[in-house]
């Protein structure tokens, strides 16, 4: 199965805002998009990705994503990410009806394609299905098979509500790269460990010559 993958992103100059002990305000929008870019990037090179939109109302980041392959979708609901989630997931299936969709959060640097399919594959034997992040408290990915609203239930504790909203938890080994957010410095560090993509490589160089 192919998938239409889903990336939200917020705008760049209030991402990030718990990674403030770690990028100060003149970085952190360079790191938020950094992570975008490479979550991107890696998205479209993997083999079960048709293709991607991103939600976001960001001009900048709309046209570097863009300039990668994105097709950007403008947060029109203005409403927070799950409105943002469902307004992307319905602009989608308006063009192509029997789309797979899955939403994927926009700070996963360390995104590996082979894994992220990995995760697909094993998404497209259920109706609905989410991957949990790396700290089993919130949640990476969620999938809707066709004929299948997304439901997005995204934000504090998304992995119970998820869980309680019917999609299946996939429990699979070896997709580290898929379920490692970036939400704290000790995150960024992790992330940095697993290998990250060259965007956040380059923003994370320029961090530690700021001396943060
Ligand atoms: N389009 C859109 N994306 C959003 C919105 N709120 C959050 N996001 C995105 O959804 C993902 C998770 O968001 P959050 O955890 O709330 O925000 P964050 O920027 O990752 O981090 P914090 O500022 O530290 O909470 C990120 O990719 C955000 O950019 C929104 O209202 N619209
Ligand atoms: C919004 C979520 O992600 P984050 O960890 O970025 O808050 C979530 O896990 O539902």
């Amino acid at each position: 199965m192919q998938w239409t993958l889903v990336i939200p992103l917020k705008p760049l100059a209030r991402a990030k805002s718990r990674l403030a002990d770690t990028a100060a305000d003149g970085l952190r929008p360079g790191l938020a998009l950094a992570f975008a870019q490479d979550t991107l990037a890696a998205a479209l090179a993997c083999a079960a990705v048709r293709d991607v939109a991103v939600v976001t109302d960001d001009a900048l980041a709309g046209r570097e994503l863009a300039a990668l392959g994105a097709r950007i979708v403008p947060d029109e609901p203005g409403g927070g990410l799950n409105a943002a989630l469902e307004h992307a997931a319905a602009a989608v299936r308006a063009g192509r009806p029997e789309s797979a969709v899955a939403a994927l959060n926009a700070d996963l640097p360390a995104l590996r394609p082979t894994e992220l399919a990995r995760v697909l594959d094993a998404a497209a034997e259920f109706p609905r299905a989410f991957l949990p992040d790396a700290a089993e408290i919130g949640t990476t990915l969620l999938a809707a098979r066709p004929g299948r609203e997304l439901q997005p239930a995204f934000g504090p504790d998304s992995r119970a509500r998820h869980r309680a909203s019917g999609a299946v938890e996939l429990r699979l080994g070896g997709v580290d790269s898929v379920r490692q957010d970036v939400d704290t410095g000790a995150d960024l560090r992790t992330a940095l460990a697993l290998g990250v993509g060259a965007r956040t490589a380059a923003m994370a160089a320029r961090l530690l010559i700021a001396g943060q």
